[in-house]
């Protein structure tokens, strides 16, 4: 079976300038970073404030090019140096960023911040492009009433619904979920997740999530990869890694991580199992 994603030994190397008290230096975000995800499932990147979960979300998304390294979506090489990316390579991978009220444009309206992705990418006519911001608000958990409004009149877990549902316009593959929930109350945060799951469920996508929350991950993922300075340093089955952690940082990470269980997710969790 092909993976949707699949990375191979990715580097990527920030060389920050020097100044007139400071010398040059090269920071090794990450040092050859090497897994796969199938389709319908979620890899969770776990790690600690600057082991590289962000640069590796990034160059996933095609924003950052990669240092060295191969990156295959859909098992199709994509050109790290992002070269001749196809736009129907880039539809493909969307990405949803942790804060809800940086990532949306104040001054647009719900509608038109849906309706974007379709002009940019698409010759999709106005009217369809209503329907799909229509279908896609219901998708999400909003009303076709929030067309005509504005970020700033809602909720943060709605704005990240909102969020969501933009990066879902263009039908991609693969979602990167860059700390998603991270600034959401606990009850929005579970609500948030299982929206998430019940969207991967219906289309099928496959996620890469990024967080540093132990009991969000154990809930969301399929996979977990914890990174350590830019290395990969556990990579197995939640209940592989959950269960016996091999790597001496990982099981300080679990120690360290109170078990912060979120009542809604517990149920859904039991839900699933039966
Ligand atoms: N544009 C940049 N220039 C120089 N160094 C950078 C740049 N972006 C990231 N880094 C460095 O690369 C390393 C990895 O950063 P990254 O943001 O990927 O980590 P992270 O695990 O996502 O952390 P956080 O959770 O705090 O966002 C860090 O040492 C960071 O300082």
């Amino acid at each position: 079976m092909t993976h949707v994603l699949e990375a191979r030994n990715l580097v990527r190397d920030y060389h920050v300038p020097g100044s007139l008290f400071k010398k040059a230096r090269t920071v090794h975000a990450l040092k050859g970073v090497s897994f796969t995800v199938d389709e319908g499932k979620t890899l969770a990147i776990v790690g600690e404030s600057g082991c590289g979960k962000s640069t590796l979300g990034r160059i996933i998304t095609l924003i950052d090019p990669a240092t060295a390294g191969e990156l295959l979506i859909e098992g199709k090489k994509v050109d790290i140096a992002r070269d001749g990316l196809t736009p129907e390579m880039r539809r493909k991978v969307q990405i949803v960023f942790q804060n809800p009220y940086g990532s949306l444009n104040p001054r647009q309206k719900i509608g038109d911040i849906l309706a974007e992705p379709l002009i940019i990418n698409t010759k999709a006519p106005a009217d369809e492009r209503r329907e799909r911001a229509m279908a896609m608000l219901k998708k999400v958990g909003l009303d076709e009433k929030h067309y005509n409004r504005y970020p700033h009149m809602f909720s943060g877990g709605q704005r990240q619904r909102i969020a969501i549902a933009r990066a879902l316009m263009l039908n991609p593959r693969l979602l990167v979920l860059d700390e998603p929930v991270s600034a959401l109350d606990l009850s929005v945060q579970a609500q948030v997740l299982n929206l998430l799951a019940d969207l991967q469920d219906e289309f099928q996508l496959t996620y890469v999530f990024i967080s540093h929350d132990l009991s969000v991950v154990r809930y969301i993922a399929d996979h977990v990869m914890v990174m350590y300075y830019g290395e990969a340093v556990e990579y197995g089955s939640r209940d592989e890694v959950f269960a016996d952690p091999k790597h001496s940082y990982t099981k300080t990470l679990f120690a360290a991580t109170p078990r912060a269980d979120v009542a809604s997710i517990k149920a859904r969790l039991a839900r699933k199992a039966a």
